[in-house]
């Protein structure tokens, strides 16, 4: 067994390129151009999302990567039934907003990706997860931000589609009963990107200011000195 290496630092540069793939990944829903994805690409995308941190080590997903027109076609009618429903729960004032927003890119791009968290995968008893069973789920999420990021490098666009009732997905994609779908995305390569969230460009909700959100010490307690806001 071999100790730690020495962290090699990162160059300026590629400090601002970590900070540029996170602060310019956008959910994407539209404007996906009609190229394929090539396998390499793919491969690096899921090899980012397999080095996600996972509790005890567990690495409970696994990726299904949806190709088929039919499956595809499928897919769309459960999230159109799920988005009918959802539309109606929405107050008058937001229900016209809502029902003009895209929410989905399922039948336009090449891949669809469904990452999910095998509740079983490490044994009854898992490091870390012993008070927390969620954690395995909270690992997954890992995954699927490694991902999304990555492919922001990459050129390719990742929307993140979650109107579905989770019996719909089970039961098109066959999953066995352990385990849970945790994010269907929709990537296909894209040439322009939002440069805010979609949702807070179309009026329907905005960045909350960070310096609102960091406690001191205990819930609630405003710092003595915020980080500046960017
Ligand atoms: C768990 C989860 C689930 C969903 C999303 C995200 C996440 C994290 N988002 C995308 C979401 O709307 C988007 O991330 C925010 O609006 C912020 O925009 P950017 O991701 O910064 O572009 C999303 N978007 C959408 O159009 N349909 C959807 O079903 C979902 N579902």
């Amino acid at each position: 067994m071999s100790g730690p290496a020495p962290a090699s630092p990162f160059s300026e540069d590629e400090k601002q390129a970590v900070y540029r793939a996170i602060h310019t990944r956008r959910d994407v829903r539209s404007n996906f151009l009609p190229d394929p994805i090539a396998d390499d690409v793919l491969r690096r995308l899921l090899l980012a999302a397999h080095h996600a941190p996972s509790v005890g080590f567990m690495q409970p997903w696994n990726f299904i990567v949806i190709r088929s027109p039919a499956v595809k076609i499928q897919i769309k009618a459960a999230f159109q039934r799920a988005n009918d429903e959802a539309a109606q729960m929405f107050p008058e004032r937001q229900r016209k907003l809502y029902s003009a927003l895209k929410l989905e890119g399922i039948t336009e791009t090449p891949i669809n990706l469904c990452i999910t968290c095998d509740r079983q995968r490490g044994g009854p008893v898992v490091l870390g997860r012993t008070q927390n069973m969620d954690m395995d789920l909270y690992s997954t999420v890992c995954a699927v931000q490694n991902l999304w990021l990555a492919a922001r490098a990459e050129g390719i666009g990742v929307g993140w589609v979650s109107i579905f009732h989770d019996d719909d997905l089970r039961r098109i994609l066959n999953l066995p009963d352990q385990v849970t779908p945790v994010a269907y995305l929709c990537l296909g390569h894209v040439d322009k990107l939002w440069s805010q969230p979609e949702l807070q460009a179309k009026g329907w909700r905005s960045r909350l200011p960070l310096d609102d959100l960091v406690f001191a010490d205990g819930w609630g307690q405003t710092p003595d000195t915020c980080p500046a806001e960017t």
